[in-house]
């Protein structure tokens, strides 16, 4: 069984584009995983953690056989191959991998929120997204991150 998701990656710590550079490589190594598009790089200033460098981002399409949590755990692995310390939460980091979207599905599990719950808030991740995959991001289909953003018009008063 196929599935699509969408990976946010985002460095700045030292060499960002090489860490970049580093995931997608290991990315591509992974028997399990499908690489099938990449948005360009983006250079972003740091939001919630402002005191911090400005990081490079982008997002990845992948084809997976892996599940959810096994997912998770392969990005992971490779945040850790790429010396991923967690020192301050929301602080520094050499690569940040972030399921963004998993098929359609919606994941609420202790260590797994897909759609990523501040997806809707980060320009850094929707620019990259919606880039390489605008229907995730085009009001009115069925898609769940369309019907997560009509919810939020709705909420906020904007339809
Ligand atoms: N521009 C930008 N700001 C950020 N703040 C945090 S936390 N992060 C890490 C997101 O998981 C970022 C990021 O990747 N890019």
């Amino acid at each position: 069984m196929k599935n699509i998701a969408y990976i946010g990656m985002g460095s700045n710590m030292e060499d960002r584009f090489n860490y970049l550079k580093q995931g997608i490589l290991l990315l591509r190594k992974e028997k399990n995983i499908t690489l099938t598009n990449l948005s360009s790089i983006y250079e972003t200033a740091p939001v919630g953690y402002t005191e911090q460098s400005a990081f490079l981002n982008m997002v990845v399409e992948v084809e997976t056989t892996y599940n959810p949590q096994e997912l998770l755990s392969c990005l992971q692995n490779i945040e850790a191959a790429c010396h991923r310390e967690r020192i301050i939460r929301w602080g520094p980091r050499t690569l940040d991998l972030d399921i963004l979207l998993y098929n359609n599905e919606d994941i609420k599990e202790e260590n797994l929120s897909v759609p990523h719950p501040r997806i809707l808030e980060r320009a850094f991740v929707l620019a990259p997204l919606v880039e390489i995959a605008p229907s995730t991001c085009i009001l009115g289909d069925n898609h769940f991150l369309s019907s997560l953003t009509s919810k939020l018009s709705v909420e906020q008063g904007i339809e």
